[in-house]
C-alpha cells in the first residue's frame, strides 16, 4: 500500500514553486535585458535597462520627476540613452522629424505611453489620443481634421469672442471679493467652449454664480492617475471593471467626465428627420454621419471615450497657458505696455470685439503667446513613437546639446522599439532659448522687432509629425481673442495676490507639465479703478 497524497503538502509545496518560479523568470528576463536586449548597447544606467521600477522611482515614488532625471541622465550618457527597459530618448532637436514623422513613415504609439490614459475615460485604445496604431490613428484622425481645421476655427470666431466676454464680465464682477483663482476661471471658459463645439450644448460653467463646479478637477484626477497607470496597468484593468454607477457615486469629480448621454442625444439629433438635433452641426453629430468611418468606429463606447478625451485635451492645456501668460504680463508691466500699445492698433468690430485674423498679425503679442506655450510645455514629459518598419538611425550632430564620455556618434534604433523626446528638455535646451526659464518675448523677434519664425520649429508643445495637437489652431485662437479681450478690459483692473513664478513654473509631469505640489494657481485681486 502507498501512503495516501497529503494534498495540504501538494498546495504547500505548488504555493513554494510559483513564487520561486517567478523569481527565476524576473532573475532570467532581468539578466536578458541588460545583456541580450537590442536595446542592451544604448548607453543609460543599467538599472533603468533592467527594471521599470527605476522608472517607477522617479515618476510614482518622487511623483512625476522622471523627466528631470532624464535631463540629467543626458549630461552623463549622451544624446540617446535608454531610459527603460523597452524605451530610448533623445535630446537633440534635429532627430524630431525623425522620430514624428509626416506622410508614409508609419509610426506607432508605445503602448507603454498609451497606458497613462486612464481606460474607459480616456481610453486605452478607443481614442485619437490613446491609439497605438498608426493605421487605425490615419483613419480617425482623417474623420476629426475637418473640424479643426483654420477655416472651420474661423467660423467659431464669434462664439469666441462671446464666451471671452462673458469670461470678462464674469471676473470684473469679482471686485473686492478678496483672491480670485484663474485657473478656475479659465477653465470654465475652455470647457464651455469646447462642449459647444462638442456636442452643440455648453456646459454653462460661465453662466452660473460662481466658477464651481467646473471641469478642472476632474481632469488633474485624471492627469493625476497617468504615471500609475502606466506603470501598473492592472490597475486600469480594475477600473475597467468598476460600473459607472459605482465609479460616479466614488467621485464626483470622474463621475463627470463620462458622456455616453450627449453620444446618444447626438446619435438621434443625427438621423433623418430628428426633432431634437441641435442647431448646427457638432464634432459629434458629424462624426456619425461620416461614411468613411466604419460601424465599429461609432459605437456609444468609442465616441463617448472620444469626447473625453477632447475635452481633457482640449480644457487644461489651453487653461493653463491664460493662466501662464496672465502671471507674466501681470508681473511684467513693460510687458503689458508693449502688448496693449499693439492692440490699440486694432480696429474693433461693430460690437467692440477685435477680430483674430489681425490680433495674429501683431508681432509682440505673437511673440508672449509663444513664449507662454513654450514656458507651459503641453505634454511635458517624453511622447515616445514606434518606427514598425524601419530602423531609425541616429548621427550625434554637432548641435547635439550634451557633452558625454560616451564617444560613439551613430546608432542605429531597432524598428519596434519606442523612442521619445521630452518638451520640457527641448524647451529648457540653452543653445535654443538662451536664459530658457525666463519670460522673454523678444526671443521669438528680430532685431527690427518683426516676427522672427526660425524658432518656431523647436516649439513641442502641440507635439509633432502625424499625431501632433489636432486642437491647435483652435488653442491659437482661444488664446489670442481671449487674451486680447483680458488685456483690453481686465488686465487694468487685476493685481496678482500670493502668486510667484513657482506658481505658473514647471516642477513634474502629470502627463502636462504641473507646478510644485500644493500651489494654489495664480490668484488675482480685482479692483474697482484702473491700476
Ligand atoms: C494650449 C493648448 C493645447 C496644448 C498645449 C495641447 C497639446 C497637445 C499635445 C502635445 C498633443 C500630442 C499628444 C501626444 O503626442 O500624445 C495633443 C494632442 C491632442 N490634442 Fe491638444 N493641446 C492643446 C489644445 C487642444 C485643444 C483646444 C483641443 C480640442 C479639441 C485638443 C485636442 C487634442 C486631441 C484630440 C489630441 C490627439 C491628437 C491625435 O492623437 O491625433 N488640444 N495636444
Amino acid at each position: 500500500m502507498y501512503p495516501e497524497p497529503n494534498i495540504n503538502d501538494s498546495y504547500g509545496k505548488l504555493a513554494l514553486l510559483v513564487p520561486l518560479l517567478w523569481i527565476l523568470y524576473f532573475i532570467g528576463l532581468t539578466i536578458y535585458r541588460v545583456t541580450l536586449h537590442p536595446l542592451a548597447k544604448f548607453p543609460g544606467p543599467t538599472l533603468a535597462g533592467a527594471t521599470y521600477l527605476y522608472e517607477a522611482w522617479f515618476d510614482v515614488v518622487l511623483w512625476g520627476r522622471y523627466t528631470h532625471q532624464i535631463g540629467h541622465l543626458h549630461q552623463e550618457y549622451g544624446p540617446i540613452i535608454r531610459i527603460n527597459p523597452d524605451e530610448l530618448h533623445c535630446n537633440d532637436h534635429l532627430f524630431a522629424n525623425s522620430i514624428y514623422t509626416t506622410g508614409s513613415r508609419r509610426r506607432d504609439k508605445s503602448s507603454h505611453y498609451v497606458h497613462s490614459f486612464p481606460p474607459r475615460y480616456v481610453d486605452y485604445g478607443l481614442t485619437i489620443q490613446a491609439t497605438v496604431s498608426h493605421d487605425l490613428h490615419r483613419i480617425r484622425r482623417r474623420a476629426m481634421n475637418k473640424f479643426f481645421s483654420r477655416a472651420q476655427i474661423c467660423e467659431l470666431e464669434s462664439t469666441i469672442q462671446s464666451s471671452a466676454l462673458k469670461l470678462c464680465r464674469k471676473i470684473l464682477s469679482c471686485e473686492g471679493q478678496g483672491a480670485l483663482n484663474l485657473a478656475s476661471a479659465y477653465s470654465c471658459f475652455t470647457a464651455d467652449l469646447i462642449s459647444d463645439y462638442s456636442f452643440g450644448q455648453s456646459f454653462g460653467f460661465l453662466d452660473q454664480p460662481g466658477w464651481e463646479p467646473n471641469y478642472k478637477r476632474s481632469v488633474d484626477i485624471l492627469l493625476g492617475l497617468g504615471h500609475v497607470l502606466r506603470l501598473l496597468p492592472i490597475l486600469g484593468s480594475l477600473m475597467e471593471m468598476v460600473p459607472l454607477s459605482l465609479m460616479q457615486l466614488l467621485s464626483r469629480d470622474i463621475g463627470k467626465v463620462v458622456f455616453p448621454h450627449q453620444i446618444e442625444l447626438a446619435r438621434e439629433s443625427s438621423k433623418p428627420g430628428a426633432k431634437l438635433g441641435a442647431a448646427r452641426s457638432t464634432i459629434f453629430t458629424s462624426l456619425l454621419e461620416d461614411s468613411t468611418l466604419p460601424r465599429e468606429e461609432k459605437t456609444t463606447a468609442r465616441l463617448a471615450s472620444e469626447a473625453n478625451s477632447i475635452m481633457v485635451g482640449g480644457t487644461e492645456s489651453t487653461a493653463v497657458t491664460l493662466s501662464l501668460f496672465t502671471y507674466h504680463v501681470l508681473a511684467n508691466p513693460d510687458v503689458l505696455d508693449r502688448i496693449r500699445a499693439e492692440i490699440d492698433t486694432v480696429t474693433a468690430d461693430d460690437q467692440g470685439r477685435l477680430p483674430g485674423h489681425k490680433l495674429e498679425q501683431l508681432p509682440y503679442f505673437t511673440a508672449a503667446i509663444q513664449e507662454a506655450l513654450r514656458l507651459v510645455h503641453g505634454i511635458s514629459g517624453r511622447a515616445a513613437r514606434i518606427a514598425p518598419d524601419e530602423d531609425l538611425v541616429y548621427i550625434k550632430s554637432s548641435h547635439s546639446p550634451v557633452r558625454s564620455c560616451y564617444h560613439r556618434n551613430e546608432f542605429v534604433i531597432p524598428r519596434g522599439y519606442a523612442v521619445g523626446m521630452s518638451a520640457y528638455l527641448l524647451h529648457t535646451d540653452k543653445d535654443i532659448f538662451p536664459e530658457p526659464h525666463q519670460f522673454r518675448p523678444q526671443r521669438w523677434l528680430d532685431k527690427n522687432g518683426k516676427r522672427d519664425r526660425s524658432l518656431d520649429k523647436y516649439l513641442f508643445t502641440f507635439g509633432k509629425g502625424d499625431r501632433q495637437c489636432v486642437g491647435m489652431q483652435l488653442a491659437y485662437w482661444e488664446l489670442y481673442i481671449c487674451a486680447a479681450a483680458l488685456i483690453v478690459r481686465v488686465f487694468p483692473r487685476l493685481s496678482l495676490s500670493g502668486t510667484s513664478v513657482r506658481d505658473v513654473q514647471y516642477d513634474h509631469d502629470e502627463l502636462i507639465g504641473k507646478p510644485y505640489v500644493g500651489s494654489k494657481g495664480v490668484r488675482v485681486l480685482v479692483s474697482n479703478k484702473e491700476n
